[in-house]
């Protein structure tokens, strides 16, 4: 499990280990991680140009103290002082001490281009809003040179609690962050900015997170295994209440997903039924509606669903069922009928929807994703699974999941419908709706990668590349 934690939640933590050990000892530790991180990324230090851009703060100190050690090892590193005045004193002195040579912005062009690395030191955890100047301009430069750049514990410009990003903020090659990840490490917007995420363990004893992924172990002990004695009842059976006369796919695609989550049976009801069995003659099928439909541990229904209406508030109305509402149910849903519900309910929108439901723009949704989901899941007083760049899985309380799995090749029209056959099946097997929510994203977004393979793929052969996702995961 990859966890991340707040802003303040890393000072506190910060502040108990500072007041046990000598002074400067956490920035030592920080530093030479760094500058471990930076010299394997280097793959030779010696006579390599490095770099350094140092702001007024504690990032700007663990950037020299890192550029010291670099330049002890041989490699000429230059430090452009963003604020001269306000640069960490104690760090600029060690860094001189080792050989490190000083710039200021305005003669800092040409050492830029020439760099082998470039180490944004610009601001950590302390930053508020985007890049400013100069800042700007030479960040700008070194990506039009195509210089790598390492951000020091966040790249610099994004927000770290929210991952929203405000303005300009760095690109990085790699992120070498301390203690713990940042919301900003995980979440979209601001994720992109990081590159490959490395984090150096400095002692610190953390609190629960405000925001976690899980990772292959943790997906395979949530994944649901068949026992000795199991039958397909107790494996759990999952019904599927979706498409419609105009969308009678969504229906297959659904069926699709569930048969390959772990349930033991799928039962269907809908106008699709001729098109569910064609394709998956397995499909137990109920033409009565969910409510007398027969024995069923967990109900999906809306994809595909059109303006049909019933099926939504029948299966809103089972209160001993978990319920999974996916695309147009998201709208035919009554929003009281939900929060009254007192079995598990799990909403699963696209960012589009999500606007839709919280009353704000699409952009709003992608650029505050974490507040988003909080939000829906607070509204509705249900899990909240916002699919979209970085999937979200939130709960009213407690450390919102983020998925790491996926590949924008799944933005391809049906793939949404899979993720909630796959998921409903997870909740019928008996997960709770946040880890169905987000084992269903974690095999969804695998499957997708496997299918896809670096080329266009379907909704239909991700949810036919499930299986692969399912034994990678727990091979
Ligand atoms: N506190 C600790 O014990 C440790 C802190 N560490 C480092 O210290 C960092 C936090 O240091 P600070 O609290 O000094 O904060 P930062 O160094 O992150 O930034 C604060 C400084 O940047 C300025 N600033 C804020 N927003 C800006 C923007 N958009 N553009 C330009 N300047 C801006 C502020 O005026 C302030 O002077 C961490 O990110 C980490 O790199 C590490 O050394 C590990 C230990
Ligand atoms: N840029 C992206 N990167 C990764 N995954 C994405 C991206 N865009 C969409 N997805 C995923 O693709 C799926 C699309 O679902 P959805 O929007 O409901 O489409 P549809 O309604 O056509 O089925 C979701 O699982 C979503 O998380
Ligand atoms: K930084």
């Amino acid at each position: 499990m990859r966890t991340a934690h707040r802003v303040e939640t890393v000072r506190q933590a910060e502040q108990t280990l500072i007041s046990r050990l000598p002074d400067g000892t956490l920035m030592h530790r920080a530093a030479a991680g760094l500058a471990t991180a930076c010299a394997n990324l280097l793959g030779k230090v010696y006579a390599r140009k490095v770099v350094l851009l140092v702001g007024s703060g504690d990032n700007g100190g663990d950037t020299l103290y890192a550029g010291a050690r670099l330049s002890r090892r041989g490699a000429a590193v230059t430090a452009i002082l963003l604020t001269p005045d306000r640069t960490h004193q104690q760090a600029l002195t060690a860094f001189t001490r080792a050989g490190g040579r000083t710039t200021t912005p305005d003669n800092a062009q040409h050492t830029l281009k020439q760099a082998d690395l470039l180490i944004d030191g610009v601001v950590g955890i302390g930053g508020r809003g985007g890049l400013r100047p100069p800042a700007t301009d030479l960040i700008r430069a070194a990506e039009h040179h195509h210089v790598p750049i390492v951000a020091v514990d966040l790249p610099s410009g994004v927000d770290a609690d929210t991952g929203e990003v405000h303005g300009e903020a760095v690109h990085a090659t790699l992120t070498v962050t301390f203690g713990t990840h940042k919301p900003a490490l995980l979440i979209d917007p601001a994720r992109e900015h990081a590159g490959v995420v490395h984090l150096v363990d400095i002692g610190l004893t953390l609190p629960p997170p405000e925001a976690e992924a899980l990772q292959h172990p943790d997906v395979s002990a949530l994944l649901p295994h068949p026992g000795a004695t199991s039958d397909k009842y107790r494996r759990g059976v999952v019904g599927i209440a979706a498409g419609s006369n105009r969308y009678p796919g969504a229906a297959v695609l659904a069926v699709a997903g569930a048969l390959r989550g772990g349930a033991g049976a799928v039962r269907y009801t809908g106008p699709a039924t001729a098109e569910v069995l064609a394709r998956f003659p397995e499909t137990l099928i109920s033409d009565k509606g969910p409510k007398h439909a027969g024995r069923v541990q967990a109900w999906v229904v809306g994809p595909g669903a059109g303006d049909e209406q019933a099926p939504v508030s029948e299966v809103l109305a089972l209160d001993d069922v978990p319920v999974l509402i996916d695309a147009d149910g998201l709208r035919l849903a009554d929003p009281g009928a939900v929060r009254r519900r007192t079995a598990p309910t799990l909403l699963t929108p696209h960012a589009g929807e999500a606007a839709a439901l919280l009353g704000v723009t699409r952009e709003e949704v992608e650029s505050q994703r974490l507040w988003a989901v909080r939000e829906l899941a607070s509204r509705y007083r249900a899990t909240v699974l916002l699919k979209g760049a970085t999937t979200l899985i939130a709960d009213a309380e407690g450390p919102v999941r983020v998925n790491p799995t996926g590949t924008p090749w799944l933005a391809t029209a049906g793939s949404g419908d899979v993720l909630s056959g796959l998921t409903g099946s997870l909740l019928a097997a008996g997960l709770p709706a946040r880890d169905a929510g987000s084992v269903g994203a974690y095999l969804h977004g695998l499957a997708g990668r496997y299918a896809a393979d670096g080329a266009p793929t379907t909704a239909y052969e991700v949810a036919e590349a499930l299986p692969t996702a399912w034994r990678d995961v727990t091979g």
